[in-house]
């Protein structure tokens, strides 16, 4: 009865081209055995070999990933695609079902309630906090302009925290160094756990993975992130209680926190303080974590990967100072949001850092309806997983896909480009709710940054290590030399992006040159005939 629903099934997605698969164990192996640095440049020979869409076997589950910008708009458009894949799940532990990870009507309510307080009115009153930031990072850098290198990530990463914990959360953590630190290594632990996972499907059913040595460090990060996110709502409570007994003492003043666009925060808050039991100090739990990590991991991820590509190529470097400078005058940091408008190469410098290093490179759907893409049937209820790293690099959308080139975003050059072939935020109903405050965050800091610095990458592009986990990072930093408030020239690194991948995609086509191997491969081989 199973084999005659299933082998349909089987059949359908195998008309999908891919890397073959074994029983119960599919591709598995080859996410296994690829170290983590190699990731993309293996999705990258997958794509090369089979086309646009490539169906793999992650056990005995089918997932079939979209390398084309046509693809990607056929499965993120509609609004019956909302539901995010399985794997998103292993976020549960740490987000709930947050907003990033809920679906149907529960994310569609919550979306109505949170979405105006991204607005563009509210992110208005947010610029002079993010400026207020992006000042303490360059006096903090100023310690380390003496040194000959350093780390600048975990500079970024702090700045980026401050600024969402200051504006959508309305409190202050820059006291909190402990926790802020334990924050930020928790955050990286979950992301390794949660890769560990998805590689493994063995580690997929809950039973199976709370045995596990990754459960275990897991669970002891969850325990910092919650400490983290109930610390914010601690101090915001507070913070409410002390503006209202303000307003009380003072009856004519205005109370900054009660004004009738809310921040993010105060909305959640506003509504589990009802006695309606709609919103429980859980849900509002969720969505904080969900809105800390969305609000500064990503951040800083594009922070410095701008600032290790601008320190790769001086020509670029020396545009951005220009028309910095030329724009800010004498100011330290931008004034204002129209200041901000007219730093239109500084935009085209951080959308091409995007597209080079989307810091979500690969998002996941559980399709709602069948869809066809290049006359390939993807059935309902199967998981997709958009690529978008890939899709930022097809040469028929970029004229210099695998270079740092900002001309890529200039208006001539990208007027006419595909919309769904750029998608550092997603797209379609589920695309990133935080898309504008992201771009204003990132020129304020970028641009105080670049008023202040000339920098120098140490690490060469064929040098560099990229990690594949929920982000795309660098394993070990960005190295940079950094110059105070002098410019000068240096000579440009030569860019080389994808490292030699051949052997995983032999092994992916059962042609593993390993003697131990190669038996068992073979059996595998013979037996995934009757399935
Ligand atoms: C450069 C910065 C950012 C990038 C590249 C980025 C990228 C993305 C992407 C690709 C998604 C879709 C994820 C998926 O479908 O699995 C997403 C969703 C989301 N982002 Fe961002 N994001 C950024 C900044 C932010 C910020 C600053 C916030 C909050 C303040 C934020 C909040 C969210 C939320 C809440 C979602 C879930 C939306 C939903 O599912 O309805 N993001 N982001």
């Amino acid at each position: 009865m199973l084999s005659q629903a299933i082998y349909p099934y089987v059949k359908l997605l195998n008309k999908i081209p891919g890397p073959n698969g074994f029983p119960v164990f599919g591709c598995s192996f080859i996410g296994l055995l690829t170290p983590r640095d190699k990731m993309l440049a293996l999705y990258e020979n997958f794509f090369d070999t089979f086309g646009h869409v490539v169906r793999a076997w992650a056990g005995p589950i089918g997932v079939v990933f979209i390398g084309g910008a046509e693809g990607a708009q056929a499965v993120l458009s509609p609004t019956i695609n909302i539901e995010k894949s399985f794997q998103y799940e292993f976020f549960k532990p740490w987000l709930g079902s947050g907003l990033l990870i809920s679906h149907g009507q529960k994310w569609h309510s919550r979306h109505r309630l949170l979405r105006p307080a991204f607005h563009s009115t509210i992110l208005e009153k947010f610029f002079d906090t993010i400026v207020k930031n992006s000042e303490l990072l360059i006096r903090e850098l100023e310690s380390e302009t003496n040194a000959q290198e350093f780390d600048i990530t975990p500079y970024l990463k702090e700045c980026s925290l401050h600024n969402i914990c200051e504006t959508a959360m309305g409190v202050k953590m820059h006291e909190e160094v402990n926790l802020k630190k334990n924050y930020l290594k928790s955050v990286q632990t979950y992301s390794e756990t949660f890769y560990e996972r998805m590689m493994n499907p063995f580690l997929y059913p809950t039973i199976l993975f709370s045995l596990s040595s990754t459960y275990r460090r897991q669970k002891e990060a969850v325990k910092i992130l919650h400490n983290m996110s109930m610390n914010v709502i601690k101090k915001r409570i507070a913070e409410r209680r002390l503006q209202r007994e303000n307003a009380r003492v003072n009856k004519n003043s205005k109370s900054e926190g009660f004004s009738k666009k809310k921040e993010f925060l105060d909305v959640l808050l506003d509504i589990s303080e009802r006695d309606d039991n709609e919103f429980t100090t859980d849900d509002v739990r969720e969505e904080v974590d969900t809105f800390l990590l969305g609000g500064h991991n990503t951040v800083s991820m594009t922070l410095y990967w701008t600032i290790y590509l601008v320190g790769l190529h001086p020509d670029i470097q020396e545009k951005v100072h220009t028309e910095v400078d030329d724009i800010l005058r004498s100011a330290e940091a931008p004034k204002d949001t129209k200041m901000l408008q007219e730093l239109h190469y500084l935009e085209c410098v951080i959308k091409e850092s995007l597209r080079l290093y989307p810091p979500i490179p690969l998002i996941g759907r559980t399709l709602g309806e069948d869809v066809v893409i290049n006359d390939f049937k993807i059935p309902a209820g199967n998981w997709v997983a958009v690529h978008i790293h890939q899709i930022h690099r097809l040469r028929e959308h970029y004229h210099n896909p695998n270079e740092f080139d900002p001309s890529h975003f200039f208006p001539e050059n990208s007027r006419d480009r595909y919309p769904f072939a750029y998608l550092p935020f997603s797209g379609g109903p589920r695309n990133c709710l935080g898309q504008k405050f992201a771009m204003m965050e990132l020129k304020i800091v970028l641009a105080t940054f670049f008023k202040h610095y000339e920098v120098k990458s140490l690490t060469k592009q064929e040098d560099m290590k990229v990690l594949l986990d929920a982000v795309i990072r660098p394993e070990n930093g960005i190295w940079i030399v950094s110059i105070f408030g002098q410019l000068t020239q240096f000579s440009s690194r030569c860019p080389n992006f994808l490292p030699d991948v051949s052997i995983f995609v032999q092994l992916s086509q059962y042609s593993s040159s390993c003697l131990i191997f190669r038996p068992v491969v073979s059996i595998f081989v013979q037996l995934s005939q009757f399935f």
